[in-house]
């Protein structure tokens, strides 16, 4: 069945005809996003979700997302999605984080002129039929000061435009390196500094428990008198309320607002003031940047669906679609050995410690990781994913290394992990050969070759002689039928292991009966 992707905001349908060029289910059902219990409804049927900043991703849509697994976001803000519930249900968050960048700080440039010549209040004046030329006095921006807050990608871009306008650009971004700041020939300053010394204050951070309400009371108390501000980053970074005081005090002389606390801003405490100018979050609405997020944020989901590539995920690693493929066996190898540890031990693993040896090394280890957790969770945790596997290890307690190095075991490539529970280490290892198919290579010091099979029987035995006859007439007599059978041992009559695949299930009363033989020390059996 080919995956299914639901629109729900007003995307440009260039998204569509990629979906479907791609082979890919697209239906394009703009009204949703704005409908939560409609998009509740509706959810459950899609495997992927392309928004903008309309539809709000929420625990309870996420918790009906039964097929969901990745969330597309054409645009830049993610914080319409609730991202730890997405990643807890497994579902990879993207964005495209330069589409309607240009566009958006175009936006806030225009917002600052709009600011700086009263041209919304001068327009109504003018249709008007009034022709106020002495109303409408405005101010120079050449020579004035700009302070950018957040100067990533947005905030460079109107720093470039400003300084093209002669102002002084100054930037308070605890991100933004000193070589940076001088590549972009502004000044970096502390937030204190910049609120003291700026005519124009423009805000470019994202919408994170550290911004929120950056510009409050206390810091626009702290700005200059006649200061203007522009917000066309996410509305909940400034008081509204201390900004419309501050506005009707004339402390401020003016804001230019794209973005608003409550979308969509229907009422607001900022309405109605001569010196105000509101946009509808339209910073990045031009026919341009448009056409870009809709292209990239439909060419990155097909590429999920028809490739395995992860781009721009706020929440996995990036893996392009070229490494795709020869990533793939490596995350199924590192999500077997997962799974046989999280299926033999007998208690919580407290660390895992994963070895990428030789080739292996060079590749995207953090997906084969976040795999190998994923496995090592299943056992107990039956909705784990390689998303969601990496914030429960953490939430665990469960410390996690990876450690690359050369070739030292004469395979190309080798993955070896390493478990500490309460009862001690559990180590295994594994390798891929050139026919694609995972193996796993070692258990503890024992060397083994045994393919993965959907069941499998592990037993751990004194090395004597007898116990494979006995072993396989158990299997025998309770009408098993075995596969493969893969036997090791670290030293003749030393400790001896067998994996055995088997068709079908193993009854439990066989596998007491196994554990009953002599040598026996453990048996389990082991779904893959
Ligand atoms: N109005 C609109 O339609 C649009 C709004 N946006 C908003 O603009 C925001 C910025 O976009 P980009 O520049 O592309 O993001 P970005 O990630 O490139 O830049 C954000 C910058 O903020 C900085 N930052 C983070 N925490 C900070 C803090 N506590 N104090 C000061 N700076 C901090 C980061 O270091 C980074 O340099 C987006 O997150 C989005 O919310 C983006 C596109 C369109
Ligand atoms: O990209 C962003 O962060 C935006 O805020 C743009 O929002 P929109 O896609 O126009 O709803």
């Amino acid at each position: 069945m080919p995956p299914r992707i639901l629109i729900s905001d007003s995307l440009s349908p260039a998204a569509i005809d990629i979906f479907r060029a791609r082979g890919i289910e697209a239906d394009f059902e703009p009204a949703l996003g704005k409908d939560e219990a409609r998009l509740a409804a509706a959810i459950g049927a899609y495997d992927g979700l392309a928004i903008r900043s309309a539809t709000k991703v929420t625990a309870e849509i996420l918790a009906r997302a039964e097929r969901l697994k990745v969330i597309g976001r054409a645009g830049i803000g993610v914080d319409n999605v609730d991202i730890p519930a997405a990643t807890a249900k497994g579902v990879i968050v993207m964005n495209t984080p330069f589409g309607n960048s240009v566009t958006t700080a175009e936006h806030a440039i225009a917002m600052m002129f709009a600011l700086a010549r009263q041209i919304p209040a001068a327009d109504a004046s003018t249709q008007a039929g009034k022709w106020e030329k002495n109303r409408f006095m405005g101010v120079e921006i050449a020579g004035k000061t700009l302070g950018i807050v957040g100067c990533g990608n947005i905030g460079a871009i109107v720093a470039d435009r400003a300084l093209g306008l002669k102002m002084r650009v100054i930037a308070y971004d605890p991100f933004l390196t000193e070589e940076r700041a001088q590549a972009l020939g502004v000044e970096k300053v502390e937030l204190d500094a910049l609120l003291a010394h700026a005519d124009v204050i423009t805000l470019h951070t994202p919408m994170t428990p550290q911004t929120k309400n950056i510009l409050s009371a206390e810091a626009l108390a702290r700005t200059r008198k006649g200061v203007r501000v522009v917000n066309c980053a996410r509305g909940g970074l400034l008081d509204e309320m201390a900004l419309a005081r501050a506005l009707d005090d004339g402390h401020v002389a003016g804001a230019a607002l794209d973005v608003f606390a409550v979308e969509p801003a229907t009422e607001n405490p900022l309405f109605g003031r001569a010196n105000v100018v509101c946009t509808p979050h339209l910073g990045a609405s031009t026919s341009e940047a448009q056409e870009k997020v809709a292209l990239q944020v439909a060419e990155q989901m097909s590429d999920y669906f028809t490739r395995g590539a992860v781009a721009n995920a706020v929440n996995f690693p990036s893996i392009t679609a070229e490494e795709a493929p020869r990533l793939a066996p490596f995350v199924a190898l590192g999500e077997k050995l997962g799974l046989f540890i999280g299926q033999i031990a007998r208690s919580g693993v407290q660390s895992l410690s994963i070895v990428f040896e030789g080739h292996i090394a060079q590749q995207k280890t953090r997906a084969i990781t976040a795999a190998a957790l994923s496995g090592l969770l299943k056992p107990i945790l039956e909705d784990v994913s390689p998303v969601s596997a990496p914030a429960i290890a953490k939430e665990r307690g469960i410390a996690v290394e990876e450690i690359t190095r050369e070739a030292q075991s004469g395979y190309e490539s080798l993955l070896a992990l390493a478990a500490r529970t309460a009862e001690g280490e559990i180590r295994v290892a594994g390798t891929v050969f050139h026919d694609g198919r995972p193996r796993i290579m070692r258990i503890g010091e024992i060397g083994v070759d045994a393919e993965f099979a959907p069941s499998m029987i592990y037993t751990q035995n004194e090395d004597r002689p007898g116990f494979i006859g006995r072993f396989a007439n158990v299997l025998g007599a309770a009408s098993v039928n075995i596969a493969t059978f893969a036997l090791g041992r670290d030293a003749p009559g030393g400790c001896a292991v067998a994996l055995v695949a088997v068709d079908g299930a193993l009854l439990e009363g066989t596998l007491d009966e196994i554990r009953a033989l002599p040598g026996v020390k453990q048996a389990t059996t082991l779904k893959f």
